[in-house]
């Protein structure tokens, strides 16, 4: 379970409150107006971002003070964050070794999320050489390397036109399954949240919501959502 005990975000003028739980294995989409929080919420969780009180917990462990890298989770950026000047392999096998020095046993490893992802053969090609959903699964597929068991993802594929997102998010659903990870997932999208089909985080107002099932949240979306729903 991933709990937020009365957390408390300050930046500036601005402040969000949590106080929820997430179970293993939810997959979570995270709503709400531009500047409610939703970035800071992950930023926080992600250790980004310090909380000013309460604490974050996984699985009964506090994670309040802990570093990024010993955080559970392993984080899908909007852009894909690929470095340019490295080839796919490098670039999936930062998610092992940022000095690169990886043994045969981490090659395969590679090899194996790449394989997992669709990328079979595209090992020595470099990002500006994909297309953007080939871009988008070696996201993936790092986030697949890193082995933690929470996946953030703030509006990923965006860049996307939507047929390829839908198949990416299908993608990430069917990872994320196969592994019991706990999904946390930025979007503007409803379409997006339906598709992941669990339950939503509403973050407005200065605060984060407890999730709640999607299907009937958007079925009858609170009033400062419809306005930015555009519906
Ligand atoms: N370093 C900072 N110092 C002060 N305020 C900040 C800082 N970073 C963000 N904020 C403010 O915190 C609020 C929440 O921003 P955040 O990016 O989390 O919103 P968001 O819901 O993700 O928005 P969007 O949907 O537009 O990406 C905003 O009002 C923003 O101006």
């Amino acid at each position: 379970m991933l709990t937020f005990d009365k957390v408390e975000i300050v930046q500036g003028d601005f402040s969000l409150s949590a106080d929820f739980s997430v179970p293993v294995g939810a997959k979570v989409s995270v709503i709400g107006p531009s500047g409610a929080g939703k970035s800071t919420l992950l930023s926080a969780l992600a250790g980004f971002v310090p909380v000013t009180s309460g604490r974050i917990l996984w699985e009964g462990a506090d994670i309040t003070k802990a570093t990024p890298a010993d955080r559970p989770l392993a984080m899908v950026f909007q852009d894909s964050n690929l470095f340019p000047h490295l080839t796919v392999a490098q670039n999936v096998g930062l998610g092992v070794k940022p000095s690169l020095k990886l043994t045969a046993q981490e090659h395969t490893r590679v090899a194996e999320a790449l394989a997992r992802v669709g990328l079979n053969g595209f090992e020595a090609r470099k990002p500006a050489a994909l297309s953007g959903g080939q871009q988008s699964r070696v996201a993936l597929a790092r986030v697949l390397l890193r082995d933690k068991p929470v996946m953030v993802l703030d509006e990923p594929f965006a860049a996307l036109g939507p047929a390829l997102r839908v198949e990416m998010l299908a993608l990430m659903v069917e990872i994320a399954e196969e592994r019991g990870l706990t999904v946390l997932m930025v979007t503007h999208d409803p379409k997006d949240a339906r598709q992941l089909n669990g339950s939503t985080i509403l973050v407005a107002d200065g605060i984060a919501h407890a999730p709640v099932p999607t299907g009937p949240f958007l079925d009858a979306p609170p009033d400062v959502l419809r306005a930015y729903l555009g519906g």
